[in-house]
């Protein structure tokens, strides 16, 4: 990373990485730890998917099949939700950009608030373990808190560790032949945003193969450096 493109404004962070990286997972522990605020593209398009918007009809097919979401819908969506009060807390971007053309719009986004990235951090993961990690997962359907049956199970059974509820949810497109089409889309689509953010002098890299808490020790440090 270079120190020269830390902005005096609010921070903006980017989490990259497949499916099944632990980008939620992360975003909300540095959400929790930095006051920042998470900002979820697949959660905003569920969201426009359940209140039945034109955007979300338009979308809710082509997630179901694990394609992309055309980038017009993906940032109009982002763009008016950065307009909420929130963000001037500073915002960490979970699945946004996922193409060059959405992470050009976000830089040009950013340029006019007089914003820029702070730090692009790519979750790096071993594909082959990301079927078992996205078919184990679920979240609290009251706080959205994430869950796995393998690596994170609610301290109590059946209700959430955070806010007591009992309601947990898993995601429709979390089928193992969904899963692969995520990770194919990942490859082709996103993955050459890690070279875009290098050139940039944004990027870092953690390897998230290992523990939850380990992870966000190493992500937290990226993070104090990077807005520092
Ligand atoms: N930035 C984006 N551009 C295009 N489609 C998106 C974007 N963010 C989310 N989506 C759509 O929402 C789905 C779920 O995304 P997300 O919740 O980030 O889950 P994951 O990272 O586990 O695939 C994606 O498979 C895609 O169809």
């Amino acid at each position: 990373m270079d120190g020269s493109t830390t902005p005096t404004s609010a921070p903006v962070l980017i989490l990259l990485g497949p499916p099944g990286a632990g980008k939620g997972t992360q975003a909300r522990m540095l959400e929790e730890r930095f006051g920042l605020v998470q900002l979820s593209t697949g959660d905003l398009l569920r969201a426009a998917v359940a209140n039945g918007t034109d955007a979300g009809k338009q979308a809710k097919a082509v997630m179901e099949a694990g394609d992309l979401v055309s980038d017009d819908i993906v940032i109009a969506i982002l763009r008016d939700r950065l307009t909420d009060a929130d963000c001037v807390r500073g915002v960490i971007l979970d699945g946004f950009p996922r193409t060059t053309v959405q992470a050009e719009a976000l830089d040009t986004l950013l340029a006019e608030n007089g914003q820029r990235i702070n730090a692009a951090i790519s979750l790096d993961v071993d594909d082959a373990a990301m079927v078992d990690r996205i078919s184990g997962r679920f979240t609290c359907g009251t706080c959205g808190e994430g869950y796995h049956d393998s690596f994170k199970a609610p301290k109590t059974q059946g209700q959430c560790d955070k806010c007591q509820g009992t309601d947990f949810r898993r995601r429709a497109d979390d089928t193992a032949e969904t899963v692969a089409a995520r990770l194919d889309a990942y490859h082709a689509q996103t993955a050459p945003l890690i070279a875009f953010y290098d050139a940039q002098g944004a990027l870092a890299r953690v390897d998230a193969m290992g523990a939850i808490d380990d992870i966000a020790l190493e992500l937290g440090a990226i993070v104090t450096t990077a807005t520092a």
